[in-house]
């Protein structure tokens, strides 16, 4: 399975910022997007998990093949967290949650509600159910937000699990997660150019 970008080109809020984009993303493989902050990292993931059209160019990985983890973790805060996994994990057609509340170390915080997690665990909550969804390519906007060193380490332990298993992933951060082996996409060249009348009006100066 591969997802490939072709002469993409992203607009948020109805300027264009990044065009002229081509890439792939294969089985095994993750790439880290950099750029600096407003560079369009988020817009592009928003646009490739199917949040919003694209101004051209072509997807070939659908969004049912992707698991789109946001800045917002989506927990349902009266849930627990063994019933926020189970949750997702049934929309997904899955059955067993073990297995992801033990890689993000929730398993002794199963009973606890959404709501009166730590902000580092809730956040643990909302990447465990990445491991519940099933799905082929993980896209996901600054994963590390909130986690302390052991945390980020035992994610990118889970990430390199995944890609093991002929997974993949597409990562917007800017932390280094320690996947050495993950490839670097920088933005900064496919920065849009500005339509000219966008200027400033020395009328309103
Ligand atoms: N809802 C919105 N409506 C209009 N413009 C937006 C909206 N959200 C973001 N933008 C603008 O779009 C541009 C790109 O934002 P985006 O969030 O994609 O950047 P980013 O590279 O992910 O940034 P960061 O590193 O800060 O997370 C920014 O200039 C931002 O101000």
């Amino acid at each position: 399975m591969e997802l490939r970008v072709t002469d993409l080109a992203c607009a948020r809020g109805g300027l264009p910022l990044i065009e002229g984009l081509s890439f792939a993303v294969a089985s095994g493989e993750a790439l880290v997007l950099r750029g600096p902050n407003g560079s369009g990292k988020t817009t592009l993931l928003r646009t490739l998990a199917g949040l919003q059209p694209a101004l051209k160019g072509e997807i070939t990985c659908p969004p049912e093949e992707m698991a789109y983890a946001a800045h917002a973790d989506g927990l349902k805060s009266t849930l627990t967290v063994a019933e926020n996994l189970s949750f997702w994990a049934e929309i997904h057609g899955q059955r067993d949650i073990t297995g992801a509340l033990e890689a993000m170390n929730l398993t002794d915080l199963a009973g606890r509600q959404a709501q009166h997690l730590s902000a580092g665990q809730k956040r643990r909550l909302g990447l465990a159910r990445l491991l519940v969804t099933g799905r082929w390519l993980w896209v996901l906007d600054e994963p590390t937000v909130s986690l302390d060193a052991a945390s980020v380490a035992l994610f990118a332990g889970v990430v390199r699990d995944h890609l093991a298993a002929g997974g993949a992933a597409l990562l917007a951060t800017h932390i280094d997660l320690g996947l050495p082996e993950a490839r670097v996409l920088d933005l900064a060249p496919y920065r849009a150019e500005l339509p000219p009348d966008l200027g400033f009006d020395e009328a309103f100066l």
